[in-house]
């Protein structure tokens, strides 16, 4: 009897983290019992998805759940997360997956998390600039950053939410106001800029994309994303036609996304791609991996600016070196200097609503 009521708790336990209303539904199957006795998960890293029933979210959710890396999961969203958590839960890799549902149980997702990613907020629509969610999506973004101050400080953040160029600021001044702010723990994802731009250059020089590398600087938006094509790898040489060709393209390809799915939304299945590749990134660093380099909007002395996208070494506790520039020629100088003034401006927009 004694052993029928401690396996009756296990099972209560783990379905009530795969969907919070579990213990109001009727019955438990026997397949739900001999899960119970499942070990757990393999070793690894704590992974928390903020805004995880999304369209980056899901997919996301997904191929983290695929990462070898990853040994517990958890899933937070204000609606949704118990569907995509039941779903996902059921594939048969290493990861524990948890779902959490609603403000009231964001510090419960957050406690003990190694790395927390966030996709939360609301996508552009046609004719709107990243800017333009600003008023919807910094307030998110601050009650999300408010949770890990509270509960996981030394997590490393992932933070996608548009418009990264003013999300990331404002996540560091809430760190900074509970006085957990580690420059090095705080990482605006741009990789998908550098996996389009990865891509569109392997289309004009006829690579195969996997062996490609353009380093993409600046910020997430507009003129704000300078790719460094004078420093591709491996070297290629384009005319001026193709370098306004690309450059243009790996700006505006965001909004190339945007315009195709005419009001269902942005970049969701390629983000989810970049947002696995960065996330792994960050884990074979926290791992103790040597020479994990990605780029990334961070808190950076590589310009004047407080925050800048540029190659960053990742590590065990973060940000282990951020690359300086290296040479440009004169059209990426030029385009830097564009980038600075719209950067500046978007830095300061974040950094004033929490300090305002
Ligand atoms: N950094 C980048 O390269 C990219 C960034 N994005 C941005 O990512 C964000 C999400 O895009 P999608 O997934 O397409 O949007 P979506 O609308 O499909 O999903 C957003 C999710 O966030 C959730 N959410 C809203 N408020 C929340 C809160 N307070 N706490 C937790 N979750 C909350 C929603 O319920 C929804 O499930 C947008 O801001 C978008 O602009 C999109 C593509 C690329
Ligand atoms: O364009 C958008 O709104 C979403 C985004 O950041 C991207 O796809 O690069």
């Amino acid at each position: 009897m004694q052993a029928n009521g401690n396996a009756n708790q296990r099972i209560a336990r783990i379905s009530a983290h795969l969907n919070p209303n579990y213990l109001k539904m009727e019955g438990s199957s026997g397949l739900q019992q001999v899960s119970c006795r499942a070990k757990g998960g393999a070793p690894g890293f704590k992974v928390a998805i903020l805004g995880a029933a999304g369209g980056i979210g899901q997919p996301l959710a997904m191929l983290m759940k695929m990462n070898p890396l990853v040994s517990v999961l958890h899933l937070y969203d204000v609606v949704n997360s118990p569907g995509v958590t039941a779903d996902i839960s059921h594939m048969d890799t290493g990861a524990v997956v948890r779902c959490f549902l609603g403000q009231s149980q964001l510090e419960d997702a957050l406690i003990g998390m190694d790395l927390v990613i966030i996709p939360a907020g609301v996508p552009r629509k046609p004719g709107m600039t990243r800017d333009d969610l600003f008023n919807i999506n910094a307030g998110i973004v601050k009650t999300l950053c408010e949770g890990i101050t509270k509960c996981c400080p030394n997590a490393i953040v992932n933070l996608i939410s548009n418009p990264v160029n003013s999300t990331v600021p404002i996540a560091a001044e809430v760190f900074k106001k509970a006085g957990t702010y580690d420059p090095k723990r705080l990482l605006g994802v741009t990789m998908l800029v550098v996996v389009r731009a990865n891509t569109f250059v392997a289309e004009v020089m006829g690579l195969d994309p996997r062996e490609v590398e353009v380093p993409v600087v600046g910020g997430h938006a507009g003129v704000t994303i300078l790719p460094l094509l004078s420093q591709v790898k491996p070297p290629c040489s384009f005319t001026p036609e193709e370098t306004d060709y690309l450059t243009s393209r790996i700006q505006n390809g965001g909004t190339e996304v945007v315009e195709a799915k005419a009001g269902a939304g942005s970049a969701t299945l390629s983000m989810a791609y970049a947002a696995v590749k960065f996330a792994d990134a960050c884990l074979r660093g926290l791992r103790g991996d040597a020479s994990v380099i990605q780029c990334a909007f961070v808190a950076s002395q590589v310009t004047e600016l407080p925050f800048f996208a540029s190659k960053v070494r990742l590590g065990r506790t973060g940000i282990d070196e951020i690359y300086p520039l290296g040479p440009l020629n004169e059209y990426e100088r030029v385009g830097l200097e564009k980038a600075k003034k719209e950067l500046a401006e978007s830095i300061q927009k974040g950094v004033s609503f929490i300090k305002k």
